[in-house]
């Protein structure tokens, strides 16, 4: 069955979609909110360092925590991790 013609009320067990994609919204909510919290860390942290003459980027810290996000997801966790490093680097388009 193809995506659009999947009925909107067809149950998992005992729950039904609406409910399982209103629990996904709440954790992608989550998601965003932790995303801003770690960017605004991540922000203190360049500046802290930026403001004693240190260079604002670490890439052996960046290629730790990319290894770290492959290692729970594989090829799409270096995806991730590299959107993640954009959001929290300030570049002009995160
Ligand atoms: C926050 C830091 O500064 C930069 C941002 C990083 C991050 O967002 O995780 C990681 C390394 C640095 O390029 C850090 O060095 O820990």
């Amino acid at each position: 069955m193809s995506l659009i013609s999947m009925p909107e009320r067809f149950t998992d067990g005992e729950v039904d979609v609406c409910t399982l994609r209103r629990r996904i919204d709440v954790i992608d909510r989550d998601i965003i909110e932790l995303l801003h919290a770690r960017r605004k860390l991540s922000r203190q942290v360049q500046h802290g360092r930026t403001d004693t003459g240190g260079p604002r980027l670490v890439p052996a810290r960046e290629a730790e925590i990319t290894e770290t996000y492959r290692a729970s997801f594989g090829t799409a966790g270096n995806t991730l991790a590299s959107a993640l490093l954009r959001i929290c680097r300030g570049e002009p388009d995160a």
